[in-house]
């Protein structure tokens, strides 16, 4: 067990999180927010596949996901590698921006590896949203294996900052930008984010 960083910790003042009206409901499945995202897209034939679902208590910004660890995502012989992990909490955590519909990017992601998770294990996450201030969202990640309920493997807390759609085409290679921009889906998707007051 180790201690948090202080810039982890809301400020006074933070707020509450809040469900955005149009948030997904309770229950849904989120869908992969960039096909070709190692997290969660489809479009990675050796990516994670995290599956994301809205979390059912409608009062808290909160995700579910399982991530199923691959011969792919070893570090030691029959084991999923410490940084593979990290990304299913980073992902999981990261999901939780479509509850409150604002585009953000992980400043700081603090991870806990508590047991070993053999390949073939479906690690069962959980994120919750704890505290808004200003662009700052502050979050807090579990991963259990061996069922919903199981032995905590893995936890994560995080700082999200919040950006503007600008961030990517500014900062992202040129060629997978003109896609994603040449795509309507995906141009639908991050304006709908944006528009967000
Ligand atoms: C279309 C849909 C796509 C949706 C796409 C979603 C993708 C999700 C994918 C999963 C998540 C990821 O892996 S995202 C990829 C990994 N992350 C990144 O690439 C981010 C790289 N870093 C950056 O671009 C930048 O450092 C930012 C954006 C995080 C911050 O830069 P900035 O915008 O100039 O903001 P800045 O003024 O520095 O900071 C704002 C406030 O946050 C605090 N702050 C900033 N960084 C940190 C930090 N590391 N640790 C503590 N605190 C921090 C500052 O102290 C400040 O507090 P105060 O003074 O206001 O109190």
């Amino acid at each position: 067990m180790s201690g948090r960083t202080p810039s982890l910790t809301p400020p006074d003042d933070a707020a509450r999180p809040v469900r955005h009206p149009e948030a997904p409901a309770p229950g849904e499945l989120l869908g992969a927010h960039y096909e070709h995202c190692f997290g969660c897209g489809h479009g990675q034939p050796h990516g994670l596949h995290l599956e994301a679902r809205a979390g059912d208590d409608p009062d808290a910004v909160a995700i579910t996901a399982e991530f199923t660890v691959k011969p792919e995502h070893q570090g030691a012989p029959g084991l999923a590698h410490g940084g593979v992990l990290a990304t299913a909490l980073d992902e999981t955590l990261g999901s939780l921006n479509w509850l409150l519909r604002v585009i953000a990017v992980t400043g700081r992601l603090e991870t806990d590896f508590v047991r070993p998770v053999p390949v073939g294990t479906v690690l069962h996450l959980d994120a919750e949203v704890t505290a808004v201030a200003g662009r700052k969202i502050y979050s807090t990640a579990t991963g259990r294996i061996g069922g919903p309920d199981g032995p905590v493997a893995v936890r994560a807390d995080a700082l999200f900052i919040e950006v503007k759609v600008d961030h990517f085409i500014e900062n992202g290679r040129p060629e997978e930008i003109k896609a994603a921009m040449d795509d309507p889906d995906q141009v639908r998707r991050a304006r709908a984010f944006e528009v967000n007051p």
